[in-house]
């Protein structure tokens, strides 16, 4: 802050008296925050930053994105999490809030509780997106109750650095029903409603009064549900999407994500090993909203881009659950998600262990959904390198320590010829004979949910439909370039990711027109392809064109 501004606001004499920009800030904060020896050290410092100095905290994240991405979010969010309780009375400064906290008992005064989230009381910065989650699934790592409103943020977090939505329009809610996670109940730092969830009629009811409350309070807001257990998410999803401006980012996100990433897979071993796309097949090894999210959007891509029948594209999938293969002979009442998925082609037959399971099916693809450490051992990987010359393996469960296996076992297993991409970042891989290096891939929903959020915000369509959902994965995996293509990558550089979002967020405006269902029409209606994405990306948010929340120095 500059003199004159420092006495225009009697702030003068209240600190050093350098003043400096924001470049030197930057320098120093990176400095500081990597003489941390912990991750969740760098988490705290950030989140502390951030309440300090919001700009400052955004201009890092947005310029070494690659560095900070695994500290705001996976893996290390994960770690923040677990421990929420623990730390949240370090993370925000007094009086500032981290999020929406709502509880059955903020019900009697819903709408002024979340009139209370006030961080910037200016009408002009109310919320666009919510993201709410009620702590049941938090990545791979259960019910955390209250302690999941760490992802809230960090979604929201990515929403800004990755599409430029203003921070000041961004509104991160946890509902505490309570947690089933004993230890947490039993912990004397757990800081939510120390009872076990509720019922579902409770449940279901509860929500619905949580959502009509939020769009009484802010009519256009559009809400993102993320990490709610699957028993709960596909109801949701179904009970909401047509009514609302809503989608569910493990579903429907995660689809669209990990369809873009397999359609370049597809795509390379066509080109390279004369692989026919109909010729897959693709094994599912977990079950939940994730992996149903994704097998939906990978069958649709068959049916559309490869004319197969509903029939003929269904049979390409495997899915499998803690029980094994799931079929519809199995003997157990299967949820209603796994149901159309089950196959009844098995003969009678029921696999558990995965290695059998691959050996029945010779799949091309082994998909992890599972949360399931090591899942995928050298043999099934070694089975899978027997079985093709590149096989496409997306371990994709969150964060690091739950995924199915790391790209170096998966290099290692398959003589270097694995497609790869997992939940979480893992390292390079350099091949210790000829010093190659491999990029692993980064199949995250955090290259389509911000994207298809400002998509959101800008058109309005009524709904989010499924056909909006899928024109993301496909601009997303039309959105690399040539180089990019060139090294086998299945998803750009996340040092692009505001080019990224601002294709992905020009194909929901589109399919939104087409569609006929966009609401707010006047700047968007009528352009070219290109100057869609010029206006798109022209309202972005940036640290640098805004003084908002600069600190005191
Ligand atoms: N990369 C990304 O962008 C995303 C990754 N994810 C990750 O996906 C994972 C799953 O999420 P979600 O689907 O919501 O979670 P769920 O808990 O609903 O699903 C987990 C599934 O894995 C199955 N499973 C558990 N143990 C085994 C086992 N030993 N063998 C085979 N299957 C097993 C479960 O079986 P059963 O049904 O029998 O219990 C269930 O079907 C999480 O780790 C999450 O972080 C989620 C969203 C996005
Ligand atoms: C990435 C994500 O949304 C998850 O793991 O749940
Ligand atoms: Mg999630």
């Amino acid at each position: 802050m500059d003199t004159e501004k420092r006495y225009a606001l009697s702030l003068h004499g209240l600190s050093p008296s350098r003043v400096e920009n924001v470049e030197i800030q930057k320098r120093r904060a990176l400095k500081l925050m990597r003489s941390k020896s912990t991750m969740l050290e760098k988490y705290i410092f950030l989140a502390q930053m951030r309440t300090n100095n919001v700009r400052l905290f955004y201009k890092i994240v947005l310029d070494e994105l690659e560095e900070i991405a695994p500290v705001i979010y996976t893996p290390t969010v994960g770690t923040a999490c677990q421990e929420y309780s623990n730390i949240y009375p370090f993370l925000a400064g007094p009086g500032v809030p981290d999020g929406l906290y709502l509880t059955k008992d903020s019900h009697a005064n819903l709408c002024e509780t979340i009139k209370n989230y006030q961080p910037f009381a200016d009408e002009q910065f109310q919320p666009d997106i919510a993201v709410i989650s009620d702590g049941s699934r938090i990545l791979g790592l259960g019910d955390l109750g209250v302690n999941g409103m760490g992802i809230p943020i960090g979604k929201l977090q990515l929403y800004v650095a990755g599409a430029g939505i203003d921070p000041r329009k961004t509104l991160p809610i946890i509902l505490d029903l309570g947690t089933n996670n004993e230890a947490f109940r039993n912990d004397e730092f757990y800081l939510g409603l120390r009872q076990p969830r509720p019922a579902d009629e409770e449940f279901y009811e509860t929500v619905d009064t949580v959502l009509s409350a939020l769009r009484t309070v802010y009519p256009r807001l559009m809400i993102q549900f993320e990490d709610w257990s699957s028993e709960h998410a596909f109801g949701l999803l179904e009970k909401y999407q047509s009514k609302m401006l809503c989608f569910n980012d493990d579903i429907q996100g995660t689809g669209a994500v990990i369809l873009s990433g397999m359609i370049n897979a597809i795509r390379r071993v066509e080109k390279e090993n004369k692989v026919n796309p109909k010729d897959h097949r693709i094994v599912f090894y977990g079950a939940g909203s994730a992996a149903i999210g994704v097998a939906r959007q990978i069958q649709e891509y068959f049916s559309s881009e490869h004319n197969m029948t509903e029939e003929e594209s269904k049979r390409l999938f495997w899915i499998v659950d803690s029980k094994g293969m799931v079929t519809k002979d199995r003997g157990d009442k299967l949820a209603q998600h796994k149901v159309y998925y089950a196959r009844d082609d098995n003969q009678g037959q029921q696999i558990k262990p995965l290695l059998d399971i691959v050996n029945y099916v010779k799949p091309t693809v082994l998909i992890g959904l599972s949360s399931t450490t090591g899942a995928f051992t050298k043999d099934v990987l070694e089975r899978l390198a027997e079985l093709n010359k590149n096989p496409i393996v997306f371990p994709l469960s969150n964060p690091a320590t739950q995924a199915e296996c790391t790209f170096e076992q998966a290099m290692q297993a398959t003589n270097h010829r694995v497609i790869f991409a997992s939940g979480t970042a893992f390292p390079a891989f350099t091949e210790p004979d000829t010093g190659k290096k491999h990029i692993p891939g980064q199949g995250n929903n955090m290259y389509i949910f911000p994207g298809l959020g400002l998509g959101a915000v800008l058109a309005r369509p009524v709904s989010i439909s499924d056909r909006m959902i899928y024109m993301t994965a496909k601009a997303l995996a039309d959105s690399l370039t040539p180089e990019e293509t060139a090294q086998g990558w299945l998803y750009p550089s996340l040092q692009r990711i505001r080019q990224v979002s601002a294709v992905v967020a020009t194909a929901v405006c589109e399919e939104a027109l087409a569609e006929g269902v966009a609401q707010d029409t006047a700047n968007i209606d009528g352009k070219s392809h290109d100057e869609l994405i010029e206006y798109v990306s022209s309202q972005m948010w940036t640290p640098v064109n805004d003084a908002y929340g600069t600190s005191r120095i």
